[in-house]
C-alpha cells in the first residue's frame, strides 16, 4: 500500500476576491522507501503540496491518505499529533531555535513526543549526531555553525523521532552546490539505510537528477513523474 495516497488534490487560495489555483487534480502515490523530488518552477505548486502531504494545510477538494490517515477528517488537534508522530520536516531556511545549542535542539524533538527520560534521549540524540557527522558540535549554538552544519543539523532533528516521513521543502536551496550535494547524498544514505519515505522539493537541476523519482509539477498540474 502507498504511504501517500492523493487523488484529485486541488487547493484553491483566496486572496481578497482573487482565487488563486495552486493546485489543479494532483494524482499522486508514494510507496514506502521512495526518494521522491517535486520539481518545477517557482509557483508551480511544490510548497503548497508538501504543505498538504504534512497536514500543515487542507486540500480544497479530493482525497490525501498519509499513512493510512485520512487527511481531510483531522480535526486540528488531530493534524498536530499527525505532524509530530509520523512528518519529519526541514526547511529551507534550517529553522533551528537559535537559543538552543545543536543537542538542545536535536533534543527538543523528542521532548514534543513526550519522551523525557534524560538517558534514552541522550543514547537517541547522540547516535544521529554522530550519524550526520556533527556529534563535535553538539554544545555550540546554530550561529556558531556553517549553514551546511545547519542543515545537518535539521535533517537530525527531523530523523531523530523515527518519522514515517520526511518532507524537505527546497532543503538545498541556501546552500552552495558543494554542500547541497553532502546533504542530498546524506538523505539518500539514511533513506537507504532506514528505509525512511523522502519527499523533496528542488527547481536544481544537479539535484533533481540524483533523485530516484521526479515528479514535475507545472501550473498546479503534474506533468511528468520518471523513475
Ligand atoms: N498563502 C497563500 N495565499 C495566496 N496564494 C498563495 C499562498 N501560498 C501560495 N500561493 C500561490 O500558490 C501558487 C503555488 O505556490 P507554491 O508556494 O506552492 O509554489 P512553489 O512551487 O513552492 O514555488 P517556489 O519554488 O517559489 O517556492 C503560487 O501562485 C503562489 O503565489
Amino acid at each position: 500500500m502507498a504511504i501517500v495516497s492523493l487523488k484529485n488534490i486541488k487547493k484553491i487560495y483566496l486572496k481578497g476576491a482573487l482565487e488563486v489555483k495552486a493546485l489543479n487534480g494532483i494524482t499522486l502515490d508514494i510507496q514506502k522507501g521512495e526518494f521522491t523530488v517535486l520539481a518545477g518552477p517557482s509557483g508551480s505548486g511544490k510548497t503548497t503540496l508538501l504543505n498538504i502531504i504534512g497536514a500543515m494545510d487542507r486540500a480544497t477538494s479530493g482525497k490525501a491518505l498519509v499513512d493510512g490517515v485520512d487527511l481531510s477528517l483531522l480535526k486540528p488537534k488531530d493534524a498536530s499529533n499527525f505532524r509530530r508522530e509520523k512528518i519529519g520536516f526541514i526547511f529551507q531556511d534550517y529553522s533551528l531555535i537559535p537559543v538552543l545549542t545543536v543537542y538542545e535542539n536535536v533534543e527538543f524533538s523528542l521532548d514534543l513526543l513526550g519522551i523525557h527520560d534524560k538517558e534514552s534521549k541522550k543514547e537517541m540524540v547522540e547516535t544521529i549526531l554522530k550519524e550526520m557527522d556533527i556529534y563535535e558540535l553538539k554544545d555550540r549554538r546554530p550561529s556558531e555553525i556553517s549553514g551546511g552544519q545547519q542543515q545537518r543539523v535539521a535533517v537530525a532533528r527531523a530523523l531523530v523521532k523515527k518519522p514515517s516521513i520526511i518532507l524537505a521543502d527546497e532543503p538545498t536551496a541556501n546552500l552552495d552546490s558543494v554542500t547541497g550535494e553532502a546533504i542530498l547524498a546524506m538523505m539518500k544514505k539514511l533513506n537507504e539505510e532506514y528505509n525512511i519515505t523522502f519527499i523533496f522539493s528542488s527547481h536544481d537541476l544537479k539535484i533533481i537528477e540524483k533523485a530516484k523519482r521526479v515528479v514535475r509539477l507545472r501550473d498546479g498540474i503534474k506533468e511528468g513523474d520518471s523513475s
